[in-house]
């Protein structure tokens, strides 16, 4: 038995779970008029009602019990003062420190970081400005007009997802193209949709080793030589980021052209380093800055905030709650505005990459669930396909649904319809629909009993489907800056819970191998005995159908 199952506040949790499991959200609705002004929370501009949750007084005192119980407190000052505190690549995790708005130092094996971190925002500042200002002209004299931004995993989800959150504060100067995938279809649409003379390409890769965004640049490269540019033009088209300043020159990106970041910034927390970059060029540095002073205020809300009243740590515990003894396998996320679309994915990497483990600290593996499946798109367009599943489905899927109060460019009226959607859908997973309001809806129709039970049956819903409501005043650069901030500690809370390393990677790192090394086969360079016999086969045919014909 682990650790953690082993706590007396587990086994509590695991008893008061039993006798959750038998009541009805819509009883304690019913006999608690107090109920759902009494379960929200304010922080950072966001309010959270957390009343449609299968939580009672009980459950909630014994979940935040858990959490210290599992010393969170001191993981917590752990990781914001630097401690190696991921321990499989003995490296401390300061994502915090790059947003670290106060006067605070942040040391780093006895090293001040915050000075390299400003210098690098205003690096980042200057060459944002000399680009919208025109100053910074491609070789023929032209100003930018395009920035190609290369990157994939944690170097593109952050950038892209949030440049396209925050559309509404776009600047004109520029257009951001954001480039991930090796699937050549991606780059070239890209590069033949704009001028090689007006465009500025911006590298991001942490390790600088990352096969699609070497490759994807390397093809823009080659297609800026052919277009007319030399080797020479490059120092003006071409900028990096990057933690391997050696390969990164090495690969001929000038030193000057080259943001640096860190090995204590994780590839998923890292849109908050110069792999902001591409935000800042497509919102202004002041919007870029307003991002990151927005997760500042989350992480001060996150460090000082008693435990019952701290959003990411509530969140974590009833993500727990509903993994551990609900048996939830996945929690789904619902932005009702059209630019936060994208945050589902954002989320899916951030937590499925961090808590997607099944060993503990020590090594041993877990015996309960760990993170669960991630995944959701903009509302209202999952009630028409997937929120079937969520309504009638045989398990639970814990949802976030989260709305702006006000919208720019939007008539009032698709606001409230958007609004109304939300509310009823929330109400509705919570309510459901009883078996008897459903035959008593059939009464009338010419049906027999059998037939008017038998349809009765499919039409009811069982309600008590827990969801969170997340209400903001509208989305700007700070909201949405401590919304990311709000998940990323959400996630730190339920890896602090399960006892894991969320900062490693190793599964992505073997994939990364793997994709070379198959490479290697279908290039013919590598011996066919490398590999199992139905890869052997995969490559044989892949092989063949590229044969010189
Ligand atoms: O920035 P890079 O070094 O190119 O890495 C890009 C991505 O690579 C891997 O897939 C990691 O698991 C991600 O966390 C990382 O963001």
């Amino acid at each position: 038995m682990s650790v953690l199952t082993s706590l007396p506040e587990w086994k509590k949790l695991s008893k008061i779970a039993e006798t959750v499991k038998s009541a009805h959200m819509r009883d304690w609705f019913a006999s608690d008029n107090e109920r759902a002004e009494k379960m929200t929370l304010n922080a950072c501009g966001i309010y959270l009602d957390y009343s449609k949750n299968r939580v009672n007084d009980d459950a909630l005192s014994s979940l935040f019990d858990l959490a210290r119980a599992c010393n969170l407190k001191t993981i917590r000052t752990s990781m914001f003062e630097g401690e190696h505190i991921n321990t499989t690549e003995g490296r401390a995790v300061l994502h915090t420190a790059l947003r670290n708005f106060s006067d605070r130092p942040v040391m780093v094996d006895g090293e001040d970081v915050m000075p390299e971190v400003h210098a690098t925002l205003e690096k980042m500042k200057g060459f944002t400005e000399s680009i919208h200002s025109g100053e910074h002209k491609g070789y023929t004299g032209k100003p930018v007009k395009h920035i190609v931004a290369i990157g994939i995993g944690g170097s593109f989800l952050g950038p892209k997802i949030m440049t396209e959150a925050l559309k509404p504060h776009t600047v004109d100067a520029v257009k951001v193209h954001f480039v991930a995938n090796v699937d050549g279809c991606h780059i070239h649409d890209v590069l033949s949709s704009v001028d090689f003379e007006e465009t500025l390409v911006v590298m991001s890769s942490k390790s600088f080793t990352t096969q699609e965004t070497l490759q994807n640049t390397l093809t823009a490269k080659d297609w800026f030589l052919k277009s007319g540019g030399t080797q020479q033009d490059i120092a003006k088209h071409f900028v990096a980021v990057s933690s391997n300043v050696k390969a990164a020159t090495d690969f001929g990106i000038s030193e000057d052209n080259i943001f640096p970041m860190w090995d204590w910034v994780g590839g998923r927390y890292s849109l908050w380093s110069a792999i902001g970059l591409p935000i800042s060029l497509a919102l202004g540095f002041d919007n870029y800055k307003a991002l990151l002073e927005g997760a500042f205020e989350m992480d001060t809300h996150f460090t000082t905030a008693p435990l019952e009243e701290n959003m990411p740590v509530l969140l974590g515990l009833l993500g727990v709650w509903y993994r551990n003894f609900f048996d939830a396998q996945s929690h789904v996320l619902l932005p009702y505005y059209h630019y936060l679309r994208g945050l589902p994915a954002y989320v899916q990497q951030l937590d499925m990459e961090s808590n997607g483990k099944e060993v503990t600290q020590t090594g041993e593996s877990v015996d309960y669930p760990t993170g669960p499946i991630i995944w959701g798109s903009e509302g209202t367009n999952g009630q028409h396909s997937f929120h079937q599943l969520i309504h009638q489905g045989s398990g639970i899927i814990p949802a976030d649904f989260m709305l702006p109060l006000n919208v720019p460019n939007q008539d009032d009226t698709h606001h409230a319809m958007l609004a109304s959607n939300c509310f009823g859908q929330t109400q509705a997973l919570m309510q459901g629909k009883s078996f008897e309001a459903c035959y008593a809806d059939l009464e009338g129709q010419g049906l027999d009993d059998a037939e008017r039970k038998r349809l009765a049956a499919h039409k009811t819903m069982p309600g008590n489907k827990p969801s969170n409501t997340f209400l903001f005043d509208s989305l700007t650069p700070k909201t949405l800056g401590s919304l990311v901030a709000m998940y990323e500690h959400k996630v730190f809370v339920q890896g602090v819970i399960w006892n894991l390393n969320s900062f490693d990677q190793w599964g992505v790192e073997l994939g990364k191998a793997l994709g070379n090394q198959v490479l290697a086969g279908i290039q013919g360079e590598a011996d066919k005995d490398n590999f199992d016999a139905s890869t052997q086969q995969l490559i044989a045919r892949f092989r063949a159908a590229n044969a010189p014909k």
